[in-house]
């Protein structure tokens, strides 16, 4: 596993990184380092840990020991900065129940600043397949169209640091491949993008390394982990 790395060429790094609730830590210490147009994917069994490594790294839980830097400062999500670089989707419920879908979107693109939200949120409701369903609210979206939402949610606006929870979960296979060459887009563009995965189809079509989150967590080529997924 690469060596954490405090410069600010470092989009995100775990240090001597502990994480765990009152009852304990729930993996072994991570050290790892995730550059501007790297995709990192954290792997594992169910309940090892990924969402609360993510937790960790978006500033939402203190690490019980190490630390966990955002472009070369310790992570703080009460910082404005933080809030404007990094972008996320974890929980399933992260929605305003009165908002349509294009609300949602404006909301998110005006909130930004971006120059014309319009054309931006038509652009992402139509990259999501949310077309004739943009008037809707999410009480009447299937999960898998509240997903997409979510997610178009988390792209529209500017990040430099992208943390994903699963974002296969509730995707149809047509939309997970859409949704590898999209995060691969992103990277290439110099965002870092940190995501937990079950899917070895997605990892394969946009990650660059893996880390196997476990009791001594270690790292991975893709081919490894896509072998380790499979297995
Ligand atoms: N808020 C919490 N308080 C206490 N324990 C928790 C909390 N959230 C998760 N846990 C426990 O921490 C461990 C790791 O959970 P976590 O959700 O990080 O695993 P995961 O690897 O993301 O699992 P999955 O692949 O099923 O999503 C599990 O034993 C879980 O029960």
């Amino acid at each position: 596993m690469s060596a954490a790395k405090k410069t600010p060429q470092v989009a995100i790094a775990a240090e001597e990184m502990l994480v765990g609730y009152d009852q304990g830590t729930v993996c072994g210490e991570l050290n790892f380092s995730v550059e501007p147009g790297d995709v990192l994917a954290l792997i594992g069994a169910n309940g090892t840990g990924k969402s609360t490594v993510l937790k960790a790294l978006l500033g939402a839980l203190e690490p019980a020991e190490g630390k966990v830097y955002l472009l070369g400062s310790p992570v703080d999500d009460r910082e404005l900065t933080f809030r404007r670089d990094v972008s996320s989707v974890m929980d399933e419920d992260a929605f305003f129940p009165s908002l349509t879908v294009r609300e949602h979107l404006i909301l998110m693109a005006k909130g930004h600043g971006l120059p014309d939200p319009e054309a931006a949120v038509n652009a992402e409701i139509s990259a999501f397949g949310l077309i004739d369903r943009e008037d809707a609210l999410p009480s009447e979206l299937s999960s898998g169209q509240r997903r997409r939402m979510l997610l178009a949610s988390a792209f529209i606006r500017p990040f430099r640091v992208l943390v994903l929870d699963e974002p296969e979960q509730r995707l149809d296979p047509a939309t997970r491949l859409a949704l590898a060459d999209r995060l691969r887009g992103i990277a290439a563009d110099g965002a870092a993008i940190v995501m937990a995965t079950h899917d070895a189809e997605l990892l394969s079509g946009c990650a660059d390394w893996a880390i196997v989150i476990d009791d001594e967590p270690y790292a991975l080529t893709v081919e490894e982990a896509v072998a380790h997924l499979q297995s």
